[in-house]
């Protein structure tokens, strides 16, 4: 493996000369969860986008827009409502969700370009399977 999980440093900072060994200490140690949380949202994250690589297939299979503006207006007021409860700020969480589904939108289209036979790679149908659906998406 090119990235070992051992490479990590969790002690990195550019910080090190400028701390009292205290406060270094209380940095590392809140660095710490800040750790776990960032490696939760990765995977999180890595299940949301399967999740949406199911929904993009068969939206491509059945003809449907990527996009779901009424979904997504529902998605943002609800996520709005947690983030106060949260005390996280609303305006915040409406970006990142709205960040995420961009991405997913641009995801769903590239699926539907690779399953239409006039794509422009010139190779229409040798991406698919017997049941026409492209493996790589
Ligand atoms: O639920 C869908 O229809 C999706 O395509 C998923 C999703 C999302 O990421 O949550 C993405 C795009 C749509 O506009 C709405 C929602």
């Amino acid at each position: 493996m090119t990235h070992p999980r051992s490479a990590f440093d969790p002690a990195a900072s550019s910080l090190a000369g400028d701390v009292a060994p205290d406060v270094m200490a209380e940095l590392l140690s809140v660095r710490s969860s800040i750790d776990n949380i960032d490696a939760t949202l990765v995977y999180l994250l890595a299940e949301r986008f399967k999740a949406t690589q199911r929904v993009g297939h068969l939206k491509a299979e059945h003809d449907l827009p990527a996009g779901d503006p009424q979904r997504e207006a529902a998605q943002i007021a609800r996520l709005r409502m947690l983030a106060e409860e949260a005390q996280l700020d609303p305006a915040f969480a409406e970006k990142f969700l709205n960040f995420i589904i961009s991405e997913v939108i641009q995801h769903h289209q590239a699926i539907s370009e690779s399953r239409r036979p006039s794509s422009a790679d010139g190779h229409p149908l040798s991406q698919d399977t017997a049941e026409g659906r492209d493996e790589r998406a």
